[in-house]
């Protein structure tokens, strides 16, 4: 039959035909949005066949990876030798993505046979036209690869499973492996990076902080924005960032795709998927200095002191976290911070991290949406005296305050802010002001007796657990499967901040493991508190004072209660970083950087899948 096409420059693609697949007769349609295939006969299959057939057979041309001509190289010869030929073809392998449980992506191919070879031609060529119009895919990419991330296999994790996907769809690829330590984001800041569409790391989440933290240096300073000023409007680079796991943790490849598997990251790097992520930039308190961008977790206290005892154990592997995440529990040391924050503005009813029932982000989610419009309007509207006067009566209920100014904001908030102690007031009775809280070194009696019966012989009896956790991304990963905080979104324009003080090793111990399972919230303790925050500042004693009240004269007010031994202070723990200084001003940059993601899709469990020896594909799940 001859092909039908209506134009493929006009707006309208349309093109119909019967092809072979598998030896039967199929119509197959192609439109701007679809490829589909259907059953010419009405039973041209056998019962057995059928059962093997579970294939939707309706593609979107975003998921078409690549067409490629099927050409029959080899023609046997008279003598009966092979003899390679060059033949037109007309067959034509249509790649395209299929989705396997766990939101796994893995490619298929569809082979189809056309009558003749024009028709083949006009079939490929319409379809790689659409491919070019409708989709936003990258055809050059600089790739870093980490040799030393992980279990050391970056590498081979390139080679052998996505460099041939790279081919596939005709990417060219600039590979770097980098040689120790910033050295990627050395050459970011270096280099003219004009002919590259994306950048990618194949690596962990320090390996992806390096990336991101080298493009927005790059692009706000070839903008002339001056990043050690907290009042600047940050830009958005335009460079995509891709994120093929092959570390340790691996949160940002979870938190985006669904699953750390180098395929399904190839997979969405290669169809051009883009959304865009919140980052915090996280400031010297003291003097203000830009120190780094934090995309996943920002953790004082008990991660910030795993992470340092790890860094000493990096040649254990991924189990160095388990390892340190053990010695430092049962260490339980305690320590004092003050902070300050400003509240997100509920987006939603249930756009609260502390909801078991809150909205939870998925690819197109609404709530990210509808912050990234409110970012816009805020930065159209952007006037720092508006901010200064209206900053005293912020509420939760007040319409969205654009937080340029944060400097003017909290000093007109510190008219308003209250000193409490957390142990007598939960956070959720408090809002609408933007508290400093402190952690409570003295034990309740009930407490105390608990801590007692636990550690018998720990005569110091210093085991509060004091840690502020910033979760800007849900950060799930593999022993975290719901996420530090589950209801956390990818573009919000806030960063969730969960406090947990006070806590005896066996009450953390039952946070920590409501963490690692799906039970019950994590939340849901009277030592834990969780709000979502556009910015923070936390404040701690001076190291070695014996009096939390040099922090500022502003919390002089504040009672120390051990004054004989010095306050011990921890780091920070920033996507997998130690940031020594503890005074840190925090604030979250509504989208600030485009990942090749679309974020997790929402689809059933127990989803309907291609059966392995499927006949409309090559089943390869
Ligand atoms: N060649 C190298 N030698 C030493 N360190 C490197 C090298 N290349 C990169 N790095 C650094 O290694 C750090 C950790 O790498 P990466 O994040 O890839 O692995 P990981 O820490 O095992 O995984 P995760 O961050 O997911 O837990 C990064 O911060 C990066 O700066």
């Amino acid at each position: 039959m001859a092909p039908s096409l209506e134009g493929v420059s006009s707006s309208e693609v349309n093109l119909e035909d019967v092809l072979t697949l598998a030896n039967k007769p199929f119509n197959v349609k192609l439109n701007n949005k679809h490829i589909s295939w259907n059953y010419k006969k009405k039973q041209p299959f056998s019962n057995k066949e059928k059962k093997n057939w579970t294939c939707k057979n309706k593609v979107p041309i975003e998921e078409v990876i690549a067409v490629e001509y099927v050409e029959r190289a080899s023609k046997q010869t008279e003598d009966g030798d092979m003899e390679m030929v060059s033949l037109n073809s007309s067959i034509f392998r249509l790649h395209i993505i299929k989705r396997a449980p766990k939101y796994v992506w893995r490619m298929k191919a569809v082979e189809l046979h056309c009558s003749n070879s024009a028709q083949c031609a006009l079939w490929v060529d319409t379809i790689r036209s659409l491919l070019e119009k409708y989709t936003n895919r990258p055809k050059s990419l600089l790739v870093f690869i980490n040799p030393y991330g992980g279990k050391r296999k970056a590498k081979k994790i390139f080679d052998e499973k996505v460099a041939a996907i790279f081919d596939l769809a005709g990417i060219t690829s600039h590979v770097i492996i980098t040689e120790r330590a910033d050295h990627a984001k050395e050459y970011i800041q270096s280099r003219d990076l004009n002919r590259y569409d994306g950048i990618v790391c194949v690596g962990g989440d320090g390996m992806f902080a390096e990336l991101l933290n080298g493009v927005i240096n790059l692009h706000n300073t070839r903008m002339r924005v001056d990043l050690d000023d907290c009042n600047s409007r940050l830009m958005q680079p335009p460079m995509r960032i891709g994120v093929i796991p092959a570390g340790s943790t691996d949160t940002v490849a979870y938190c985006t795709t669904g699953i750390n598997d180098a395929v399904t990251s190839a997979l969405h790097i290669v169809v051009g998927d883009s959304m865009a992520i919140d980052v915090c930039s996280v400031r010297n308190g003291l003097t203000g200095k830009l120190i780094r961008f934090c995309v996943s977790m920002l953790g004082y206290g008990f991660y910030g002191d795993v992470l340092r005892d790890s860094e000493n154990l990096r040649w254990m592997g991924p189990v160095r976290y388990d390892y340190s995440g053990f010695r430092t529990f049962l260490k339980n040391r305690s320590y004092d911070a003050m902070i300050s924050y400003l509240p997100s503005q509920s987006l939603q009813d249930n756009h609260h991290p502390g909801l078991e029932d809150g909205l939870r982000c998925y690819s197109g989610c609404q709530v990210c949406k509808s912050a990234s419009l409110l970012d816009l309007n805020g930065s159209l509207s952007l006037d720092p005296s508006a901010i200064s006067d209206t900053a005293c009566s912020l509420t939760p209920t007040t319409p969205e305050l654009d937080v340029d100014d944060i400097s003017v904001m909290y000093k007109t908030l510190s008219t308003s802010m209250t000193n409490i102690s957390i142990a007598s007031r939960p956070m959720s009775t408090l809002s609408g002001v933007s508290p400093r809280i402190r952690g409570k070194r003295l034990l309740g009696s009930l407490l105390l007796s608990i801590h007692f019966f636990l550690a018998v012989n720990d005569t110091a009896c210093i085991m509060h657990s004091f840690c502020i956790n910033a979760l800007t991304i849900s950060c799930k990963c593999s022993t975290v499967p719901e996420g530090v905080s589950p209801a956390c979104h990818l573009g919000d324009g806030s960063t969730d901040l969960v406090l947990v003080y006070d806590a005896s090793r066996f009450n953390y111990l039952r946070h920590l493991i409501r963490i690692t399972t799906k039970t019950s919230s994590q939340f849901d303790f009277g030592f834990v508190d969780v709000m979502r925050v556009k910015a923070f500042k936390v404040r701690v004693p001076a190291q070695g004072s014996t009096d939390s009240s040099q922090v500022s004269t502003s919390f002089h007010r504040l009672e120390n209660v051990e004054k004989t031994t010095p306050l011990p202070v921890s780091s920070w723990n920033c996507d997998g970083e130690i940031i020594e200084e503890p005074n840190i001003d925090v604030r979250v940059h509504c989208q600030l950087v485009k990942l090749f993601a679309r974020g997790i899709e929402s689809y059933p469990t127990k989803m309907k899948q291609c059966a392995p020896n499927c006949i409309s594909c090559d089943g390869i799940l």
